[in-house]
């Protein structure tokens, strides 16, 4: 049976654009809470380009908590960005909690600042207003967003959360009356202010020691399995990447492994944290090796693969050591 060839009209070409962006064409990242597919962004810096995401998969579930991981410029905090919704990617999509983080307008994405996403920068100083006590910095936002939090429970509100973040002593206190570690925590119920579905922090520990870090850790884990907030932490920090079930490495502007982590039970019945590790499958089928991987076996350029049962072999190229 032939299908219809006649012309397509305008319309039905944007239905099928929002429902590749959707991720409704083939049921991609259908029921994650983030969703990125090939996402593309190119910075322009004296003429010359930069291109600090290629072509970037990433899906991220409800209620994961999450760490990214990967060197300096490969491109971690440009992903952060969009996300937030402070930047545009160049091409490619991306989504969160259904909003359209490429073609939503200046009121959608006031929106989803205000009441979708929160975020805890690396400088303590660049979360919180310094003239205002924690409390007065908790309660902004929820002003800010009108009716999300209703006007009778705000300051009840306020004090549970910075009680579940260990600082409800620090209430009434300004920033400077505060350790860098509980303003981080104070920094962490303000992003959570009008509880959103998804908690950025960017380096939240970069500048504290390892006490006040475990501290920061802790307040996430407890956003993420008390309140239900999904969790997105950019670290370079080895054991926040190390304490959570899923890490994942971005390399050159793309996702490149992960790390999954789940519970088991040793030899003496202990629980133990299992990890093991993944490369990502892009949607066009490429993966990239582990840099140690490839460079144990000096691969490059090519390798041979062979199809086995349940398994692919990759092996360094040897058609010229003969
Ligand atoms: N506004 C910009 N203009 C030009 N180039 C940019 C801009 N922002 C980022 N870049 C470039 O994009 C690449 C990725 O930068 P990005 O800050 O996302 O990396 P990162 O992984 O967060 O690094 P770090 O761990 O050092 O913070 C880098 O090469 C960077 O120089």
């Amino acid at each position: 049976m032939s299908r219809s060839t006649g012309p397509v009209s305008l319309a039905e070409l944007e239905r099928r654009a929002a429902q590749r962006r959707d991720g409704g064409g083939d049921g991609h990242g259908r029921d994650a809470l983030v969703v990125c597919d090939r996402l593309v962004r190119i910075f322009t810096a004296d003429g010359v380009e930069v291109q600090a995401l290629q072509g970037l998969d990433l899906l991220v579930g409800r209620g994961e908590l999450t760490a990214l991981v990967g060197a300096s410029g490969s491109g971690k905090s440009t992903l952060l960005n969009i996300l937030a919704g402070l930047d545009t990617p160049s091409a490619g999509a991306a989504s969160v909690a259904g909003f359209d983080l490429v073609t939503m307008d200046a009121a959608a994405r006031l929106r989803y600042r205000r009441e979708v996403v929160g975020f805890v920068w690396q400088q303590a100083s660049r979360n919180l207003l310094p003239y205002l006590t924690a409390a007065q910095n908790v309660l902004l936002p929820m002003k800010l967003a009108g009716g999300r939090v209703p006007r009778r429970e705000r300051a009840g509100r306020v004090r549970e959360l910075l009680d579940l973040l260990g600082v409800g002593h620090c209430h009434g206190r300004r920033p400077e009356g505060m350790s860098g570690g509980e303003q981080q925590r104070v920094a962490i119920a303000v992003a959570l202010a009008n509880a959103p579905a998804l908690l950025l922090a960017d380096e939240p520990t970069g500048e504290l020691d390892s006490r006040a870090a475990d501290e920061i850790l802790t307040a996430l884990r407890t956003a993420n399995e008390e309140l239900g907030t999904t969790v997105l932490i950019v670290t370079h920090d080895a054991s926040v990447a190390s304490a959570v079930r899923r890490t994942i490495a971005i390399r050159d502007g793309r996702t490149s492994s992960e790390v999954l982590r789940r519970a088991a039970l040793d030899e003496h019945g202990d629980e133990v944290l299992v990890a093991q590790e993944y490369v990502t499958v892009d949607r066009a089928g490429r993966l990239q090796l582990p840099a140690g991987f490839a460079e144990r076996l000096s691969i490059r350029d090519r390798a041979r693969v062979a199809l086995q049962p349940d398994h692919i072999t990759v092996h360094r190229d040897d058609s010229h050591d003969a």
